[in-house]
């Protein structure tokens, strides 16, 4: 050991703390020696030790500066749910709503649930456009599905907040081409003629996706606050069910109809139960009631699942 050489290096200091400690502990001499001679190990073992410090180090000041785990991206609803084997070779049908104060997305709801109804073999996805895609470019997936598309829209001269991500890629891509050739669409609005734009942007959507490709099922469905909104998405409706039936309907299916109001009490608890988790508003379940009185079923049996 070269304690009293010119100048000691870390390592022989090293040496020499270990030397003492050894003795101090009561091991033999030639331990002792052992571990001062063995300077590799020892180097290694202090360059392992200094290393794990740094990180313990670098973990605290990073948990410190209060920066958090980036979060998981958003699940893609449709793509993930429509993939089960279950719904394989299934049809399918998407109803995008887009919304600021829930009503769309409540009559978005009562089109799927009676569609469902009319058609129990087709796969029926309800579906706030903003949370299909996390990235502006899986929005792609409009080229590639055949399945008949629907779409709500409601117009404040600017798309509602959960649909401007998708209104501001879909309206700057007019140079994508007819690339929606495979896509079949319907699109209903609900606005109010008292504003200036009057449901501009369901009439702006409907529009583009018509010049890129897509194919109307059914005309856009304009309806009007200001006159009586739920007449114009029945009579909208009424023109879309006999569409859908020549795009969904089984070729072997008989009695549809029958089967149909087989099914019609448990979908109108259904809707009155899901329009109760909207919100506990009696004009949403008076809403619903008037939509489906084309439905041609009382008064007083729809009054019997009302919620307050
Ligand atoms: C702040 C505000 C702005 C609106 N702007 C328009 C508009 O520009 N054009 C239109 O047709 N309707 C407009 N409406 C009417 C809405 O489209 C209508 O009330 C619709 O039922 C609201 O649906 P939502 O609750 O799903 O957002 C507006 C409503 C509000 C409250």
């Amino acid at each position: 050991m070269q304690i009293g050489s010119e100048k000691a290096s870390s390592l022989d200091l090293l040496s020499a703390i270990v030397a003492s400690l050894s003795d101090g502990y009561g091991l033999d001499s030639d331990t002792g020696d052992a571990f001062v001679e063995n300077r590799l190990l020892i180097a290694v073992m202090s360059i392992v030790i200094a290393v794990l410090v740094g990180c313990v180090a670098i973990f605290f000041i990073w948990r410190s500066s209060g920066r958090k785990p980036a979060e998981p991206p958003k699940p893609l609803v449709v793509k993930t749910q429509m993939d089960t084997e279950e719904d394989q070779g299934k049809k399918k049908v998407t109803v995008f709503f887009g919304t600021q104060t829930k009503t769309t997305e409540g009559f978005a709801k009562v089109l799927a649930e009676e569609a469902k109804a009319r058609y129990p073999n087709v796969i029926f996805k309800l579906v706030d456009i903003d949370e299909y895609a996390t990235e502006d470019d899986e929005y792609d997936f409009l080229k590639v599905r055949a399945d008949p598309f629907v779409f709500f829209r409601y117009g404040d001269g600017e798309p509602t907040d959960n649909a401007a991500r998708f209104y501001k890629w879909f309206t700057e891509g007019k140079e994508r081409g007819t690339w929606l050739e495979n896509l079949q669409f319907g699109v209903f609005s609900l606005g109010n003629q008292k504003y200036e734009h009057f449901n501009k942007v369901a009439v702006v959507v409907d529009e583009l996706l018509h010049e890129q490709g897509a194919k109307h099922i059914v005309q856009v469905g304009l309806g009007d606050d200001d006159q009586g909104i739920e007449d114009d998405f029945s009579a909208w409706r009424e023109l879309l069910w006999p569409e859908l039936n020549k795009l969904l309907q089984d070729e072997n299916e008989t009695g549809r109809d029958a089967l149909y109001k087989d099914n019609l009490k448990t979908v109108l608890v259904r809707i009155f139960q899901s329009m109760k988790s909207i919100s506990n508003t009696t004009c949403v379940s008076s809403r619903a009631n008037v939509a489906f009185t084309n439905l041609k079923y009382s008064r007083v049996e729809i009054d019997e699942v009302r919620f307050e």
